[in-house]
């Protein structure tokens, strides 16, 4: 039997960071997708093939008539430590550590670019692999194994992520609870930097940061808290959208600011977010733990503007539509 399964990105439209600390954040699933495929293998052993992960530690020596390649096992293995933990959250669950699982995996997400590819992997790979070991697990219910996954992995992590990426939609989600927001198109443009940013390192900087001088930082996460119970009012308010685009926009860059503050932003993050912003973006702000990887802009009407503004800005810019779906099971073949 094979399975293939499917899961989301996400971006942050509020509150990273400050949701690991138990404040509210809004996040919404969006159309690129990891695909894994789950099948037996007779070896009884995990095999992960991971098709667009580049491997850290890879030396490769050419001799005469040899080729030796020599790699960092660790680096190696700590890589794919989100798929492995994934793979044995599952078998823990199902009663059947015995049976070797080949899984091979396929990614439209940037790594490490703050769009949620770490939950990505996680929540495919769950739903992949139950489905093979015929566990019936609901999308919410591997959610929350994706979110164990990566408190295992980044030792915190506040489960946002995997959860818009296991239910997709557009989410409001403070301490585990959420709540779908309406759903709404929304005139956004992802611009990518190019470098990357590891979420572990990151929380664990803004962590210390915070243990270090609590009476700064914490009101600057409360305050971001209270910028997502503001956006979530006016998203769900009726007012005309012009000038809910107006109001969240400003909240954006407010949000940016204090991200900024923590110290997640980057030379080039913050160089995408201005290009965006003086090409008619309303607002414009990091996406997900920062230190490289992307912002995102609500730009109306200017999608085209912004786009080619942070092409000459020197980043990638990406015009994504959000994802109603979370998880999907491509294929059985029996
Ligand atoms: N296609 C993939 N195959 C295997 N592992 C992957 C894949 N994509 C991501 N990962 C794992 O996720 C890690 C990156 O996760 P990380 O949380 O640091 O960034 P992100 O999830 O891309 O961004 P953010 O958490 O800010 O949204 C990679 O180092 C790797 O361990
Ligand atoms: C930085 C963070 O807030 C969002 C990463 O996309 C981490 C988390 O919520 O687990
Ligand atoms: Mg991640």
């Amino acid at each position: 039997m094979r399975v293939l399964a499917s899961a989301p990105a996400k971006i942050i439209l509020f509150g990273e960071h400050s949701v690991v600390y138990g404040k509210p954040a809004i996040a919404a699933a969006i159309n690129l997708r990891t695909y894994v495929w789950a099948e037996f293998n007779e070896s009884g052993a995990i095999k992960i093939e991971a098709k667009d992960i580049r491997v850290p530690g890879l030396t490769v020596s050419f001799s005469e008539d040899e080729i030796y390649f020599e790699s960092d096992y660790g680096k190696a293995a700590e890589v794919l430590s989100y798929v492995r933990q994934a793979i044995e959250l599952v078998r823990e669950e199902a009663d059947k550590n015995g049976k070797g699982i080949t899984v091979s995996i396929t990614s439209q997400i940037p790594v490490g670019a703050g769009l949620g590819s770490s939950a990505a992997v996680a929540v495919a790979t769950i739903g992949a692999v139950s489905r093979l070991l015929g566990l019936e697990l609901t999308n919410e219910e591997i959610g929350k194994l994706g979110h164990r996954v990566e408190l295992l992995v980044q030792g915190a992590s506040s489960g946002i992520d995997p959860t818009v990426s296991a239910i997709g939609g557009f989410i409001h989600y403070e301490k585990g609870k959420f709540e779908h927001l309406p759903f709404m198109e929304l005139p956004i443009v992802v611009g990518y930097t190019g470098s990357s940013g590891s979420t572990k390192e990151l929380v664990a900087m803004v962590r210390r940061t915070r243990e270090e001088m609590p009476e700064i930082i914490e009101p600057i996460l409360l305050s971001m808290g209270k910028i997502v119970e503001r956006a979530r009012e006016i998203l769900l308010s009726d007012l005309d959208e012009k000038v809910r685009f107006e109001r969240l926009g400003r909240l954006m860059n407010i949000n940016h600011g204090l991200l900024d503050a923590l110290g997640v932003s980057t030379k080039k993050l913050s160089e995408l977010v201005y290009a965006a912003r003086t090409a008619g973006a309303l607002g414009a702000k990091i996406t997900g733990a920062g230190g490289g990887g992307c912002m995102y802009a609500l730009a109306p009407e200017k999608q085209s503007e912004v786009a080619t503004a942070i092409t000459i800005a020197g980043g990638t810019p990406m015009i994504t539509e959000i994802s109603r779906e979370g998880l999907r099971i491509e294929e059985v073949i029996p």
